[in-house]
């Protein structure tokens, strides 16, 4: 099915003929346009080998896309990336508390400065995903869920315009997943945009406002009611 692009009246990143292909000549991504908006909770959908990691580090600035732009229309360092495994943090010989604040580094100032401010977000994340107890505890030390959880509080205490978050949920449990939910329900209303690669179609039909869907160009782009009714078309 071809699709118009939504317009993008509040872009806040917008990509342009994005294509790209590994060294390996394996093609990824073809032609892909699209506008993340403000406020938006965009869903990225596809299946395995799809394309959307490979996309979401194009946005990123992790990979340099072999054809294509991106424009961004906020601070780069606005935006906070929580990609699917983060094996040099969740092994830093470091504090949940260090690992936490960390995401706040500010590159001007030095460690010891943290505003008192981040100190007391960063204490209400800890309460907000239940890690409260495990603040005094190495990271390395942690479990993979509870890992993922601080993680998350480390991505958010910057308090980023836009989050990025890739496959968020894997390896929580149904009430961690409930929570995670709940809090991006809760920044998303407050004005965070957040761009959530995700397999759990439950929390795209309950969460996300506009949805795309990718096979390594796009399938379907735009609101999660057109998305769901041509799904329920599919299925029929
Ligand atoms: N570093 C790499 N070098 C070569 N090929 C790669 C590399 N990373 C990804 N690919 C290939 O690019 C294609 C897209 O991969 P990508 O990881 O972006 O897909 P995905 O949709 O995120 O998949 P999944 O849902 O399994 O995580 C796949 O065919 C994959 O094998």
């Amino acid at each position: 099915m071809k699709c118009e692009p939504i317009p993008c009246p509040n872009a806040i990143i917008e990509l342009k003929n994005i294509s790209h292909h590994y060294a390996n000549h394996i093609q990824a991504l073809h032609d892909i346009n699209l506008c993340l908006h403000q406020g938006d909770y965009l869903c990225l959908l596809g299946s395995n080998g799809a394309g959307k990691s490979s996309l979401v580090k194009i946005i990123v600035g992790l990979l340099e896309p072999s054809e294509g732009s991106v424009s961004y229309y906020i601070d780069r360092y606005a935006i906070s990336y929580l990609p699917q495994e983060s094996y040099h943090l969740a092994s830093m010989p470091a504090s949940v508390w260090e690992v936490i604040l960390s995401g706040n580094q500010d590159r001007r100032a030095p460690y010891f400065l943290y505003k008192r401010g981040v100190k007391q977000y960063a204490k209400e994340l800890l309460e907000d995903l239940n890690i409260g107890h495990l603040a005094d505890r190495q990271i390395s030390q942690l479990s993979g869920g509870q890992k993922r959880r601080v993680l998350l509080a480390r991505s958010l205490v910057s308090k980023p315009k836009l989050l990025i978050l890739d496959e968020p949920t894997t390896g929580l449990d149904t009430q961690a997943t409930a929570d995670l939910y709940a809090l991006l329900a809760q920044l998303n209303d407050k004005g965070l945009s957040i761009l959530m690669v995700s397999h759990d179609q439950d929390a795209v039909r309950k969460y996300a406002k506009n949805v795309v869907l990718i096979d390594k160009t796009i399938q379907f782009f735009g609101s999660k009611h057109f998305w769901h009714l041509k799904e329920q078309e599919k299925n029929q």
